[in-house]
């Protein structure tokens, strides 16, 4: 457990970057502090590891107040990942993963071979290991931060806006790959970020800070996005978070329909489509292709599978509210594909459905009616 008890940082200019800060972050827990720039988050996160020390107040790690350790000694349990990586140029991938392990004393060769274990940790080709940073994209080399940081084993990771430098489609794999890492490896983690979205994403806690360092809300981020604390908190969550708090809701209550499908193979000879009708294409281990409805069967001969529509975004059995609306909305036919976590074919799900799926949580949540249910109905159909 990581605690600030009344944390003041005050910089010599007067600056007061973190204000009377109390909190208490879980052991096992991924904590996001998330803000506008300047609102005190990496001060916060820096006082952690005695990169700053604080003007008044105490921090406490696993029990010990951290002002009696020496910075060295308490950075060999604390790993820390900062935007752009920060790998050291000269170096291969690997030796920079072996940094810290090295730095602890460990042989080279053991800490070479524990690197590639962390690099195939985060999922990284053992074929980058002796390419040098500059040899690789910048979401690769922001997994070889991650691999820095975790390859000695700290029970604490600090990371600093570590995904924001990347594009949009490689922090969502980045996102994804921290889930199921924390999935395995139950780390304390405290990652700051001004996206809330990814904060939202990525937390079980959610701190939000403000203006001067002050602490506006600390809770779950569905009670950030449902309940927010105060108008600084609404306005920096959005107008979306009626949307967004979909991704609490369970659509396991969502039927899941039968619908017609046409074998990818053999294409060409399937029987004509009715004017109106849409059919899913399947290959042979009944993976979803594509759509396919009149107009478009008559493209096949010339096009092939080319002439088959986008599937739009595909729904799980383990699906919220916002995957199958977001399936459903991105889908040509009005219908979203629901598959196994194989990608087999299970059916379609349908707006009505989920806007009524929508209409019995709301009912069954009195408290939160009026975020979870009208904001919510009316932002999905806006
Ligand atoms: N060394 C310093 N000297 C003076 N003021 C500082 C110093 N470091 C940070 N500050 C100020 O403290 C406040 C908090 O800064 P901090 O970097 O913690 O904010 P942040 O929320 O992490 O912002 P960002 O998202 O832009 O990184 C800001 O007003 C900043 O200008």
């Amino acid at each position: 457990m990581i605690t600030f008890d009344h944390v003041t940082k005050r910089f010599p200019d007067g600056t007061v970057g973190v204000d009377d800060l109390s909190l208490e972050i879980e052991q096992g827990s991924f904590t996001v502090f998330v803000g506008p720039s300047g609102c005190g988050k990496t001060t916060s996160m820096r006082m952690i590891n005695r990169m700053i020390d604080p003007t008044e107040g105490t921090i406490t790690v696993g029990g010990r107040d951290i002002s009696t350790v020496r910075p060295t000694e308490l950075r060999l349990g604390i790993g820390y990942v900062i935007q752009n990586a920060g790998l050291m140029p000269h170096r291969t991938v690997v030796d920079n993963v072996a940094t810290v392990l090295v730095l602890q004393g460990v042989t080279k060769r053991k800490a070479r071979i524990t690197a590639l274990e962390a690099m195939e940790r985060v999922g990284l080709d053992l074929r980058m290991a002796t390419r040098y940073p500059a040899q690789l994209s910048g979401g690769q080399q922001q997994r070889v931060g991650v691999a820095r940081a975790l390859a000695a084993d700290p029970p604490v990771l600090l990371m600093d806006e570590p995904f924001s430098a990347v594009d949009p489609v490689v922090r969502d794999d980045l996102q994804r790959e921290m889930l199921r890492l924390q999935s395995e490896l139950s780390k304390t983690i405290v990652f700051v970020t001004h996206d809330i979205d990814e904060a939202i994403r990525l937390g079980d806690r959610v701190a939000v800070f403000g203006t001067g360092g002050v602490l506006q809300q600390l809770d779950t981020a569905e009670a950030v996005l449902t309940r927010p604390a105060n108008p600084f908190v609404t306005n920096l969550v959005g107008r979306d978070r009626g949307f967004r708090s979909l991704s609490f809701q369970s659509a396991t209550q969502v039927p899941v329909h039968d619908v017609e499908t046409l074998p990818l193979a053999g294409l060409g000879s399937a029987p004509a489509l009715a004017p109106h009708a849409w059919a899913l294409v399947v290959d042979g281990d009944r993976r979803p292709v594509g759509w396919l409805n009149a107009t478009r069967q008559a493209l096949v001969g010339e096009r092939g599978e080319a002439a088959l529509a986008p599937l739009g975004s595909l729904s799980t059995p383990s699906r919220t509210l916002r995957q199958s609306l977001d399936a459903v909305l991105s889908s040509p036919s009005e219908r979203g594909v629901v598959v196994d976590d194989d990608g087999a074919l299970l059916g379609v799900v349908e707006a009505n459905d989920v806007l009524a799926a929508l209409s019995a949580q709301r009912g069954s949540t009195t408290d939160d009616a009026g975020v979870l249910g009208a904001t919510a109905t009316q932002d999905a159909l806006s």
